[in-house]
C-alpha cells in the first residue's frame, strides 16, 4: 500500500477516509493476507497529521477528523493482516503512530528519515492512545524523555531504543520488508491473529472504552487559544522555512 498525499503524506479527513476504505477492501478479500505500508512521496514516509485540520476549524469538524483518526488507529493496530512499515522517509508524530501500529518496523537508512512523536515541539500533546503505543515499543522510561522532549530520532538511535526494527540501506527497504513478511506469513494465520489480538487488545480497550471521552477531551484542548497560537507559529515556521 502506497501512500499518496502529495507534498507531505499529511493525514488529512480526506487521506485517513481514502487509506481506511483501502484497508477495509484489503482486510474483506480473503485472498490478502498482509500488506507493507510504504509512501509514494520521495522522503517523507508521512508528515502526520494534518494540522490545517486542526487549525481555525468549528468544533464538529474536530471532532469528525478525530474520530477518523480514531477510527485508522484501532483499524492497523488491530489489523487481522501481517503490517510491515517500509518506512522510506521521515515520520513525525501521526506518522510515527501509523509506524508503530504495524507489527514490524524496517527503516531506510538516510539521517534525515527521523522518526518519533515530536507533539511537544508543537506545544500540542500526544493522546494517551499514542504514549501507550510508545511505551509498549520502547518502554517506560525511554518514552517518557522522548515524548517529553518531543524527540525525533535518526535511524541509527531509532533502532537503538527500539522503535524500529530494522535499519536498511535505501535501496533495501522494500526487499527486506517482503522477505520480512514471508517470515510471518510462515506461521499460521489464527495462530498469529489471535496471539496478536492478545497483545494488542488491551491497549486498544483502553480507547475503545472512552471513544466518546477522547474526542471531546480532543476538541476542547486543540479549541483552546493557547493551542491554536501555537499551531499557528508552528505553521508559519514550516512556511518561513521555504524562505
Ligand atoms: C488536559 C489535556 C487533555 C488532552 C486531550 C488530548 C489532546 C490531544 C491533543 C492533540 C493531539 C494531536 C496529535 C498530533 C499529531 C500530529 O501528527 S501533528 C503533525 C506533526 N507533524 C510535523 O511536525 C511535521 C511538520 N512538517 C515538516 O516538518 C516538514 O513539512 C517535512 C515533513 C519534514 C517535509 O519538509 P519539506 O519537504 O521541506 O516540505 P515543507 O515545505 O515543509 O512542506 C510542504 C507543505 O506541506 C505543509 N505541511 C507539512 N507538514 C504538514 C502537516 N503535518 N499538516 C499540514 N500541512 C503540512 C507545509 O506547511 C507546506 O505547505 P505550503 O507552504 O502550503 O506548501
Amino acid at each position: 500500500m502506497k501512500m499518496r498525499n502529495p507534498p507531505v503524506n499529511s493525514l488529512s479527513l480526506e487521506f485517513l477516509t481514502e487509506l481506511l476504505i483501502s484497508l477495509e477492501k484489503l482486510e474483506n478479500d480473503k485472498t490478502f493476507r498482509g500488506i507493507i505500508i510504504t509512501s509514494d512521496c520521495p522522503g517523507i514516509f508521512s508528515a502526520g497529521l494534518d494540522l490545517l485540520e486542526m487549525y481555525g476549524r468549528d468544533p464538529a469538524h474536530c471532532a469528525e477528523y478525530w474520530k477518523a483518526v480514531q477510527e485508522l488507529w484501532l483499524r492497523v493496530y488491530l489489523s487481522n493482516l501481517v503490517v510491515i512499515g517500509a518506512i522510506n522517509g521521515i515520520s513525525p508524530a501521526g506518522g510515527c503512530l501509523l509506524s508503530l501500529s504495524c507489527d514490524y518496523r524496517v527503516l531506510a537508512n538516510n539521517p534525515k528519515y527521523a522518526i518519533g512523536l515530536n507533539e511537544t515541539l508543537l506545544g500540542i500533546i500526544a493522546p494517551f492512545w499514542f504514549k501507550d503505543v510508545l511505551v509498549n515499543t520502547i518502554g517506560h522510561r525511554a518514552a517518557e524523555r522522548a515524548l517529553q522532549l518531543g524527540f525525533l530520532f535518526p535511524p541509527s538511535d531509532a533502532l537503538q531504543v527500539g522503535i524500529v526494527d530494522q535499519v536498511v540501506p535505501e535501496d533495501q527497504v522494500q526487499s527486506t520488508a517482503r522477505s520480512v513478511m514471508a517470515q510471518w506469513l510462515a506461521i499460521p494465520d489464527h495462530a498469529r491473529q489471535l496471539t496478536k489480538n492478545l497483545v494488542r487488545k488491551p491497549t486498544a480497550d483502553r480507547l475503545l472504552q472512552q471513544r466518546d471521552a477522547d474526542i471531546q477531551n480532543f476538541v476542547r484542548f486543540i479549541s483552546r487559544d493557547s493551542i491554536q497560537k501555537s499551531l499557528h507559529v508552528y505553521l508559519e515556521k514550516l512556511k518561513q522555512k521555504k524562505g
